[in-house]
């Protein structure tokens, strides 16, 4: 039986934070940063029957094209992330009555539809990548004693920053997700893919200074450009994937991020209509989760 300190319940019977039941989300979840995307989200659905927002954590569930779909704001960086999913995992596979993991666990897919910045210059802003995996700088995962997926990817990374005479902040854990079967779908197979940087941060930890420096060395993000192991190359930073493909994977769910490249941190640009390029990843995401029948089976 799980203790009332760390399964937390609400006098309703919902889960702490979330303010959800169980029930109320369905199996296949988009996950967005900012709670303001939920709204833009779901008002194409063709009917919507939840809206729950309690904190950043704003929840609406309904229908589109005879689909049932969640979408989940988590608000920024993987310390929410760690709530999100724990609790969405909670909702399905713990018994909350008697307060016991389920016999029969359930898989959710989860889809993160976000915004991020380009390393690489030949990606034009605007346009959308699919997370192949995640490199965690973030610091949450190394709590859940997991080990990463193809930790190989972190080893080989840090002896490449080493060869180049710098180091990284922390030690890289790499996540790699089992994708949803919807990715099998020609509009999910012909994006490109690449590694993603989460980090703890936007500012300093992401490279960035306005009137703070940085203590990231200024040839740090140049070197993980120029890192390359066996064809992926690291693509993009962001502050939520590292830990939904950490925690997904060890929860047993399926999941797969997006991200619309909104900055490009080698150029020193940043889109001029990043409403646009959002518009257009939800318009992706939603294809994706609907349009089975356009999936094969192939990966
Ligand atoms: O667009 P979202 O999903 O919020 O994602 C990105 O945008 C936020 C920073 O502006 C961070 O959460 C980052 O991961
Ligand atoms: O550069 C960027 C752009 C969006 N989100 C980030 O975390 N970084």
């Amino acid at each position: 039986m799980i203790p009332g300190s760390e399964l937390i319940l609400n006098p309703d019977g919902s889960v702490y934070h979330l303010h959800l039941l169980p029930g109320q989300i369905a199996n296949d979840i988009i996950t967005v940063g900012d709670p303001e995307r939920v709204a833009e989200i779901s008002r194409r659905f063709d009917r919507v029957e939840l809206r729950v927002a309690a904190r950043e954590f704003v929840t609406h569930t309904g229908e589109l094209d005879g689909r049932r779909l969640t979408v989940i704001s988590t608000g920024i960086g993987t310390d929410n992330v760690d709530i999100v999913l724990n609790e969405l995992d909670a909702l399905v596979n713990i018994d909350l009555e008697r307060r016991e993991v389920k016999a029969e666990l359930t898989v959710l897919n989860l889809l993160r539809l976000g915004t991020s910045g380009a390393l690489q210059p030949d990606l034009p802003l605007g346009s959308i990548l699919l997370s192949a995996g995640a490199l965690s700088a973030d610091g949450l995962m190394p709590y859940y004693g997991v080990d990463g997926v193809g930790d190989d990817f972190g080893t080989a990374l840090s002896e490449f920053v080493t060869a180049n005479g710098l180091r990284l902040p922390v030690d890289p854990l790499y996540f790699s997700p089992v994708l949803p079967d919807f990715l099998n779908h020609p509009a999910g197979k012909q994006l490109p893919r690449g590694v993603t940087l989460t980090a703890a941060g936007f500012y300093a930890p992401q490279g960035r200074s306005l009137r703070l420096p940085t203590r990231l060395h200024p040839e740090l993000l140049d070197v993980l450009r120029r890192f390359d192991y066996r064809g992926l190359r690291i693509t993009n930073i962001e502050m939520e994937t590292a830990g939904i493909y950490g925690l997904a994977n060890a929860l047993g769910h399926r999941s797969a991020s997006l991200s619309a490249l909104l900055a490009n941190r080698g150029a020193g640009t940043f889109s001029k209509n990043p409403a646009a390029a959002v518009d257009a990843l939800i318009d992706l995401g939603l294809l994706l989760l609907t349009d089975r029948d356009g999936s094969t089976d192939a990966a």
